[in-house]
């Protein structure tokens, strides 16, 4: 029962990432053309902020919503700098083992 839950929620996950690499690709994509940087700090910043208390209210340790939240965001970056051509699809990225 609750197992088939969980596969149920990582089903879930797993599509509404998809949903979101979809958008965040389009706006790599309307960046690159802008040249516009990968990054935008400031954006992140509230993005953090807002999960972080979002977690909280839901009782899930901000900690860790901050730390998926970064891991995904870093992913994304590697994507718009992919598409700006800043790096090559696929190269490992500078300092990672
Ligand atoms: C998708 C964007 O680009 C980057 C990725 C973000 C994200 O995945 O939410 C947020 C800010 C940017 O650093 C954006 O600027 O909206």
């Amino acid at each position: 029962m609750h197992r088939q839950s969980i596969d149920n929620i990582d089903a879930a996950l797993i599509h509404m990432l998809a949903e979101r690499f979809r958008h965040t690709q389009s706006v790599g994509e309307l960046k690159a053309k802008a040249g516009l940087p990968a990054a935008d700090p400031s954006r992140e910043a509230r993005q953090i902020a807002r999960l972080r208390e979002l977690a909280a209210n839901a009782r899930l340790d901000p900690d860790f919503a901050e730390k998926f939240l970064a891991f995904i965001i870093r992913e994304v970056i590697r994507h718009h700098d992919t598409i700006a051509g800043r790096v090559a699809p696929d190269a490992p990225a500078e300092g990672r083992s």
